[in-house]
């Protein structure tokens, strides 16, 4: 069979093509059909069942109208092929019944480590509404997509609606908790003899007290923007202090960066880093720039991995001016800032830890 441009393919490749055309077309049914079941509270019901549910269980306890359980089975269809749910036999019934996957466990409302918000948050119209207009944006001077959308940035959008302000901060928060759970655990090195931090951009200190408890010795100070921060109380290692990283950093013998980078140009980071540079005064003792954010690596990683990251670096262009970014544009930024080595840890799933040397 021919193309109109005159390619031969055959009937395998054609209907393949197809297929694929189609995947890519209804993509955005698997993030709807999570954001439905996340609002029908599903993972939670099932986790509050405590062993599996079964169909007509799962339809009794589901806050729905009955004449629609049909398409309830179709839902949980679609989320069983994409491993958000498992049917499992039940031992003493015979029956076959809904169970979690390690995906639906993170979804559940009340886990502190809970995606729930994350996922609202990203799925909510106010943030899926700047992707129809991307095109738009490539053809306009906006700055972002979601500027060109909505007509002012993200945060003075967050400012003015409590409700996407309090997603933001709650998905920022669990994945703070995630994180910093695996960082006192797998990378002790990394903050073992450090006598005082700044977490910059540190939101509402999440990170800094799991450290800081892990670490009694260690100072940390906390710098965020001083809405983020006023009337927050610190502890005897924790400190809270309003202010602008473009402007400068509170000294320390270490700077702690998770998820600030890739929210900034190349011209931005170069600003934050300086900064970090200046704030770290006595290099010979060890100071260095600790940095939580995603490595982009096409080469060598699962496929599903490379188009997590690259989804990212796509959320980043379209919400904020930022990206994401291979290790040579890293270290290119890491030079320009007057830094002289870096060091890469890959231990936290999609994101890396860089540590980065004066
Ligand atoms: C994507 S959040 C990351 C929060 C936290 N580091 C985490 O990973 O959970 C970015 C943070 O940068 C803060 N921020 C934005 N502009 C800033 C500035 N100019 N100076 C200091 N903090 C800033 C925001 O208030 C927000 O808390
Ligand atoms: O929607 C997002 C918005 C922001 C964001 C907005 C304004 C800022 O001034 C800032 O510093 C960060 O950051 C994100 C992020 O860091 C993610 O990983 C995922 C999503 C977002």
């Amino acid at each position: 069979m021919a193309l109109p441009n005159g390619v031969l393919l055959s009937s395998h490749e054609l209907l393949d093509a197809q297929a694929h055309v189609w995947n890519h077309i209804f993509n955005f049914i698997n993030s709807m059909s999570l954001k439905c079941a996340l609002q029908l509270s599903i993972p939670d019901i099932i986790h509050k069942h405590g062993k599996p549910i079964t169909f007509s269980q799962l339809i009794d306890t589901l806050p729905i109208n009955k004449s629609k359980s049909p398409s309830i089975y179709r839902l949980m269809r679609i989320l069983t092929h994409s491993k958000f749910f498992i049917k499992v036999k039940i031992a003493e019934t015979d029956e076959e019944g809904y169970w979690l996957t390690p995906a639906s466990r993170l979804l559940l409302r009340n886990d502190p480590l809970s995606v729930a918000p994350f996922a609202l948050a990203m799925l909510d119209p106010i943030l899926v509404d700047p992707w129809h207009d991307v095109s738009e944006w490539f053809q306009n001077d906006s700055p972002t997509s979601f500027v060109n959308t909505h007509r002012r940035a993200f945060w003075e959008l967050a400012g003015d609606e409590p409700r996407m302000n309090q997603f933001f901060n709650d998905a920022m928060a669990s994945d703070a908790r995630l994180m910093s759970g695996v960082l006192v655990r797998d990378c002790k090195n990394v903050f073992e003899g450090l006598k005082s931090m700044v977490d910059v951009g540190g939101g509402t200190g999440t990170v800094a007290k799991i450290i800081g408890d892990a670490f009694p010795e260690l100072k940390c100070v906390v710098l965020d923007l001083p809405h983020v921060v006023d009337g927050l109380e610190g502890s005897d290692n924790l400190t809270f202090v309003g202010g602008d990283m473009f402007e400068s950093i509170p000294s320390a013998d270490s700077i702690f960066m998770k998820w600030i980078l890739h929210d900034w140009s190349d011209e931005e980071c170069v600003k934050i880093l300086k900064n970090c540079k200046e704030a770290i005064p006595n290099k010979e003792n060890g100071g260095k720039v600790i940095i939580v954010d995603i490595i982009v690596n096409d080469e060598k990683e699962d496929h599903e991995i490379v188009e997590t990251k690259l989804f990212y670096d796509m959320l980043m262009m379209t919400m904020l001016t930022g990206r994401e970014r291979t290790e040579k544009e890293w270290a290119k930024l890491f030079s320009d800032s007057g830094f002289t080595s870096y060091k890469i840890t890959h231990v936290l799933g999609v994101r890396s830890l860089i540590q980065v040397f004066s």
